[in-house]
Parts: structure tokens; C-alpha cells; sequence
């Protein structure tokens, strides 16, 4: 469907480019403004009104086709990390590689409906729908549409921005167990909350709220998820930060990504005909 048909009637919508080739979606209400890229259909600026960005969107982010756009909520699909079996496969999956087709776009009040479809990837097909208001709402469907059980990894990989990372902290672990992808060990969170200084990877087991302190913005992020058992926790530190061609060195310091997963031990397996739906809410507040 055209974007300019879709977009007629809404106003605080307008399409945009956001480099050549990369077009995107602007979305605009008294409460918030926010900005999609249909290459991933990843969002890729959020702010409240009044405040900072809720979304860290790399100043050296690359809009090139064939690499992720750093930064904001690249969705990582049908596969999480490498794919092992298939290891000249691209990391984290072909979603955030892949122009999506924009499906779906109502204004409720504040409150805008954005669909997506994505190109299916051996007989899994991918939508997602955002609600954007004041928060974030995201929902990553996935159908299998072959004759055969699929497995299916997937991560909202979203990039919080923060005022400085070693501020920030995590709460929401506490005894839940993890995998820590920097010492290739199984752990148990008993000391919250999770801090910030050197690389911190890791992928907890947990579907329950996950909260980030942001003192310099005097505010916390709380993320709610469905259909998820796994969630991703992960800053690189400032030596590997520093290996990142799309980084800044010290961009460590201005996010931490708190990812909404079906990861590790929580890869699912869609029978023929079965839908899954990753979800995540994410609200924020004044701390
Ligand atoms: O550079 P990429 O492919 O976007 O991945 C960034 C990070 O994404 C995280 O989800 C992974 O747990 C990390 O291991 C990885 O380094």
C-alpha cells in the first residue's frame, strides 16, 4: 500500500527520508514524537514531549542496505544472535535487514497504530504493530505458514538513552537465572541491581517487569512484556564500544539495551498454522 494513501487522513503523520533510499514515518501528537524506519521497521526516535529521547539512535548510525541501523529498536528475527547452524547468516536474524511494507496506520486520539508487514523468511512471516502514545507499545507476530515446526528466536533490541550508564541501574532479576555471554557461565541474580562499567551481556530468564533508574534524567523506564520469557541486558563497556564503527567511544555511557526476548533457553518452536506474539510495553516516569 502507498504510504502518502495511508497517510492522507491522519494528521501529526508525514513520511519521510531519512538518508536516500531509507524512508521513514514521522509521528507527531501533543504527547510525544516519534520516528519509524521502514528498512527493519525499526522505531527509531521516541521522545515524550518536554523531555530527552527515551531511544538512544547512534550518531554514526548507517543507513546502508545490508547493515543494521544502530540504534532506537532493531528487531532481531527469526534468530537471535549468530544462527549456528548456518553461520554465513547475518547476526541476529534478516528483520532488521529487510524493507517492510507499512500495513496499518490510525490516529486515536494521541495514540497512533502502526502495522508492518515484513518479507516472510522460509514460511514464517513477520508483523508487527506499534502503538505510540503516552509510551511505547510493541508487538512482533510471527505465523508459520510451512508444513513443518520452525524454531523462532527474536529480541526487541531496544537502545534506552540515558544521562550516563554508570548512573543507570536495573532492577527486576532478583533470583532469576542468566546467562552471561562475556564468561560463557549460568548465574543467579541475588544482588540487584545490575550496574554499568565494563561489557555487560547477558540473557536473563524472566517475562517479569524490568524497571531502569536513569538518575541524570530523573526518570525510570518500566518495561512490561508478553510472550517472553527472556530478556537481553547488554552494554558493550568502553573497550569493545570502541571497536564499533557506528559508535561513538564513549556512546557506552549514553544507553543500556534492555532487549524483550525469545532467547537462549526460551527459543520457541511454532508448529505449522501457530502464532507467537512477542510483546513489550514500555512507560516511562518521573523519579
Ligand atoms: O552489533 P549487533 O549485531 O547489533 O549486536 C549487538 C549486541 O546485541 C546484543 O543483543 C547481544 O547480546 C550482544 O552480544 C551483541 O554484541
Amino acid at each position: 500500500m502507498d504510504c502518502d494513501d495511508l497517510l492522507a487522513d491522519w494528521s501529526g503523520a508525514r513520511q519521510i527520508e531519512l538518508a536516500p533510499g531509507f524512508p521513514g514515518l514521522e509521528l507527531t501528537s501533543p504527547a510525544m514524537r516519534a520516528v519509524i524506519s521502514l528498512y527493519g521497521a525499526q522505531l527509531l526516535e521516541y521522545s515524550p514531549s518536554g523531555q530527552a529521547p527515551l531511544l538512544y539512535l547512534s550518531p554514526r548510525a548507517r543507513f546502508e542496505a545490508g547493515r543494521a541501523i544502530r540504534g532506537g529498536v532493531p528487531l532481531c528475527w527469526p534468530w537471535f544472535g549468530a544462527n549456528i547452524p548456518e553461520p554465513d547468516q547475518p547476526a541476529h536474524g534478516v528483520a532488521r535487514l529487510s524493507r517492510w511494507a507499512l500495513t496499518r496506520l490510525e490516529r486515536d486520539g494521541t495514540l497512533f497504530h502502526v502495522e508492518l508487514s515484513g518479507p516472510a523468511w522460509r514460511g514464517l512471516e513477520p508483523v508487527i504493530r506499534f502503538e505510540l502514545g503516552d509510551g511505547i507499545g510493541i508487538r512482533l507476530s510471527t505465523l508459520n505458514r510451512s508444513d513443518r515446526p520452525l524454531p523462532l528466536g527474536s529480541a526487541l533490541h531496544s537502545y534506552f538513552a540515558v544521562g550516563d550508564a554508570r548512573r543507570a541501574r536495573v532492577t527486576g532479576m532478583a533470583g532469576r537465572d542468566f546467562d552471561d555471554k562475556v564468561t560463557g557461565t549460568r548465574g543467579r541474580y541475588v544482588d540487584e541491581p545490575q550496574c554499568f562499567g565494563g561489557e555487560v551481556d547477558r540473557i536473563v530468564y524472566t517475562g517479569g517487569e524490568l524497571v531502569l533508574r536513569d538518575p541524570d534524567n530523573r526518570r525510570r523506564i518500566r518495561i512490561a512484556t508478553s510472550g517472553s520469557a527472556s530478556a537481553v541486558i547488554w552494554n558493550p563497556g568502553a573497550e569493545r564500544c570502541a571497536a564499533f564503527g557506528d559508535l561513538e567511544p564513549d556512546a557506552w555511557t549514553r544507553f543500556v539495551c534492555i532487549e524483550t526476548a525469545n532467547a537462549g533457553d526460551d527459543v520457541r518452536r511454532l508448529d505449522p498454522g501457530e502464532n507467537h506474539t512477542l510483546g513489550c510495553r514500555i512507560r516511562h516516569e518521573p523519579d
